[in-house]
């Protein structure tokens, strides 16, 4: 994508969004409940065995349904998120271009996708907030019961105001700058490996799943630890922790370095399908509307 054109590339966005969401999110329910799931007493066994283990005890005790619990907020939230980071990619772009159309080089694309992954905070920390929030509630964790994403929203205001609704912007934001980075740069990489260079060349559906999927991967590979930090935060009683060091303090204090790496397998199990569908929903419309306009 050498496109600069921001509303092409918002709307395109968008699109992207509704399918990642569509077909990511029971994965990540999963991923967030092994990441926060209360730690076990000396003896005792945890809560869930691993990833199969939580999404087994999930459906049988809670409905196949509970998989999707908490998806109206990563709708409305992700939608304009990957909107946003989609035209933030095509602002990054157009900021570095010395001429139209100019092919951008490997770090180029990185500072594009940093740019966008910070360009997205506003959106993703209090989406992030409210669909964490919603996804371990049933787990017994918070004394609080919420309806559903606007009761949160008005229970954080209430309890904590903007700054409640917003907690976990810096965990956010070192999650999300070096991810987004790895995963404009790995999508635009695997892009011109697979069409050999030649950019006028489209890139065939299933290059485009598996240029998608890999970007998807390289997303999380980078970012991991900084979201399950996030994750603890965000779900938290208000006054648990004072910042990130005290969560890495005490996930390396009970469980060590592995404690940084919760939710790995259902998070890189989502990745792959989740972003391929993303990638393939954004060019899909970019080139719906190349035919239109
Ligand atoms: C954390 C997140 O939303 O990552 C996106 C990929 C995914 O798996 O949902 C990528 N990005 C932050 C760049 C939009």
């Amino acid at each position: 994508m050498s496109n600069t054109n921001f509303i092409e590339n918002f709307v395109a966005g968008g699109v992207g969004g509704v399918f990642t969401v569509a077909v990511g999110h029971p994965f990540d329910t999963v991923k967030v409940r092994l990441q926060t799931m209360p730690k076990a007493a000396p003896g005792e066994k945890p809560m869930f065995k691993g990833a199969l283990d939580c999404c087994q005890q999930t459906i049988k005790k809670e409905g196949f349904f509970a998989l999707y619990r908490g998806m109206a907020a990563p709708l409305v939230g992700v939608t304009p998120l990957f909107a946003i980071f989609f035209g933030g990619c095509a602002f990054g772009r157009w900021l570095q271009q010395k001429h139209p159309g100019q092919e951008l080089t490997f770090l180029q694309n990185v500072n594009a996708g940093a740019i966008a992954g910070a360009l997205t905070a506003a959106v993703m920390v209090p989406g992030e907030r409210i669909k964490c929030i919603l996804q371990v509630q049933s787990m017994g964790h918070s004394t609080v019961k919420y309806d559903g994403p606007i009761d949160v929203v008005k229970k954080l205001y209430k309890e904590g105001g903007i700054r409640s609704i917003y907690r976990g912007t810096a965990a956010t934001l070192i999650r999300d700058i070096p991810a987004s980075a790895a995963y404009l740069s790995v999508y635009e990489y695997l892009k011109k490996l697979f069409t050999g260079g030649n950019k006028d060349q489209k890139l065939s559906p299933l290059a485009t799943l598996g240029a998608g999927g890999f970007a998807g991967i390289a997303n999380w590979a980078v970012c991991i630890p900084a979201d399950v930090v996030k994750s603890r935060l965000q779900t938290a009683p208000e006054g648990k922790y004072k910042g990130m060091r005290c969560v890495v303090q005490e996930i390396l204090h009970d469980e060590g370095p592995k404690g940084l790496f919760r939710g790995f397998v259902p998070v890189m199990l989502r990745a792959f399908p989740a972003n391929a569908a993303c990638f393939f929903g954004v060019e899909l419309t970019l080139s719906l509307i190349r035919q239109v306009v």
